[in-house]
């Protein structure tokens, strides 16, 4: 199985701990993205894996066997780096061809690879060329043809598509994931660009000061946050979180009430004690000029073009509220109300920040039990 498993994997540069208690597996053949923010350890994981970096506490293991000490060279991986690395005195062709030379590869092979490689990422016609006459896209599908040739176990990238455009970026997306599904190599890919991971990854390990957040499927690390962190991170424009009081079956944002008529939060309230942020996504709220059900008074402050629709911006007793809208009309201090539909509501716990509560369990009217997300946080 070319699978990978970090068995409380940890990274300290002196005292400096940067990566810490990584416990999760990435599946054989999967596209695994290593998502956050500057400086969380995405690179340093991910060179971990590589071998490029000693790992300093806990057991990596690969293809079921611990490499803690195996060197790079012997770990049959190919990696793609943000700046793509290429020899500046060689062809692309040379490029392309170097680390087959070093795996003393015959010729016939060789060059069977090195064609497939040209074709599949449109790079025939520049074989000859030096790196310094290519422009930055094809640069990159160099350094993604040099790693393809390699036809290694284990593909690892390092935030490759980054210096591209976004129109390019899209293109090599693509590319890559046709490569992926010609070779099926296990992945794990580098990014901080969330709409890269979630168009990209089967599934998505979000890092936060070197600590997994969550590892899953994109759609669940959307519609089902374990934390604040995860919550706060996907999304744009981000979830909206309110500390709210609960007490019976209201929860209270100021000194305004919405009536939560659910099984589970009444059992939230007597279990949890009353105090918790409440999140909901802007696009599941709706604005209107009349009170009603569920609806929250507001005014608002400003109003955004995103394109397709607006985002509205909207003061509740204190709070900043982002409504998504298709409608322009909202303006600046009018009055308006918020209806908070109870089927897209997310709980937080105040104190330790997990999720204690999610939409879906609400479909269940049987299961009144608090689904309870697990997974990966710590
Ligand atoms: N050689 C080093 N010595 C000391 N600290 C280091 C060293 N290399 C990296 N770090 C620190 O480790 C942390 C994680 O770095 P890393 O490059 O893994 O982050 P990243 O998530 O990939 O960030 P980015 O998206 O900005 O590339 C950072 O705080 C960085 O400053």
């Amino acid at each position: 199985m070319k699978n990978i498993q970090f068995d409380h994997v940890g990274k300290s540069y002196g005292p400096t701990e940067v990566v810490k208690g990584l416990h999760f597996d990435i599946k054989e053949g999967e596209r695994l993205i290593l998502l956050g923010p500057s400086g969380c350890g995405k690179s340093t994981t991910l060179r971990m894996i590589a071998g490029l970096e000693d790992i300093t506490a806990g057991n990596l293991y690969m293809d079921g066997k611990r490499v803690n000490d195996i060197p790079s060279g012997l770990r049959n991986v190919a990696m793609v780096f943000q700046n793509y690395a290429l020899y500046p005195h060689m062809t692309v062709r040379q490029n392309i061809l170097y680390a087959l030379k070093v795996q003393k590869m015959s010729k016939a092979e060789m060059d069977r690879r090195l064609n497939n490689a040209l074709e599949m990422l449109h790079l025939k016609e520049y074989e000859n060329r030096l790196p310094k006459d290519l422009s930055g896209g094809q640069r990159q599908r160099v350094a993604l043809a040099r790693a393809v040739v390699k036809n290694a176990d284990y593909f690892l990238l390092d935030e490759p598509l980054s210096n591209l455009d976004a129109q390019l970026r899209l293109s090599a997306r693509k590319e890559l994931i046709k490569i992926h599904e010609m070779y099926r190599q296990t992945m794990v890919y580098v990014t901080h660009d969330q709409v890269e991971a979630m168009t990209f990854g089967d599934r998505v390990a979000l890092l936060h000061e070197g600590r997994l957040q969550m590892i899953d499927t994109p759609e669940n690390v959307y519609h089902r946050p374990a934390n604040l962190f995860t919550a706060k991170f996907i999304g744009s424009p981000p979830m909206n979180l309110i500390n709210v009081n609960i007490q019976d079956s209201n929860a209270y944002i100021g000194g305004q009430a919405i009536s939560l008529d659910l099984m589970w939060l009444k059992q939230l309230s007597k279990s949890k004690g009353d105090k918790v942020i409440l999140g909901i996504r802007p696009e599941h709220l709706a604005i209107t000029n009349t009170p009603g059900d569920h609806s929250l008074g507001g005014v608002v402050k400003y109003v955004e073009n995103y394109g397709p629709s607006y985002g509205v911006s909207i003061d509740m007793e204190g709070n900043e509220i982002v409504v998504m809208s298709e409608e322009k009309q909202w303006s600046p201090d009018e009055k308006v109300y918020v209806k908070f539909p109870m089927k897209h509501l997310h709980i937080f716990d105040e104190e330790t920040t997990n999720s204690i509560g999610y939409p879906e369990q609400l479909d269940r009217e049987e299961d009144t039990t608090l689904k309870m997300n697990t997974i990966g946080v710590g």
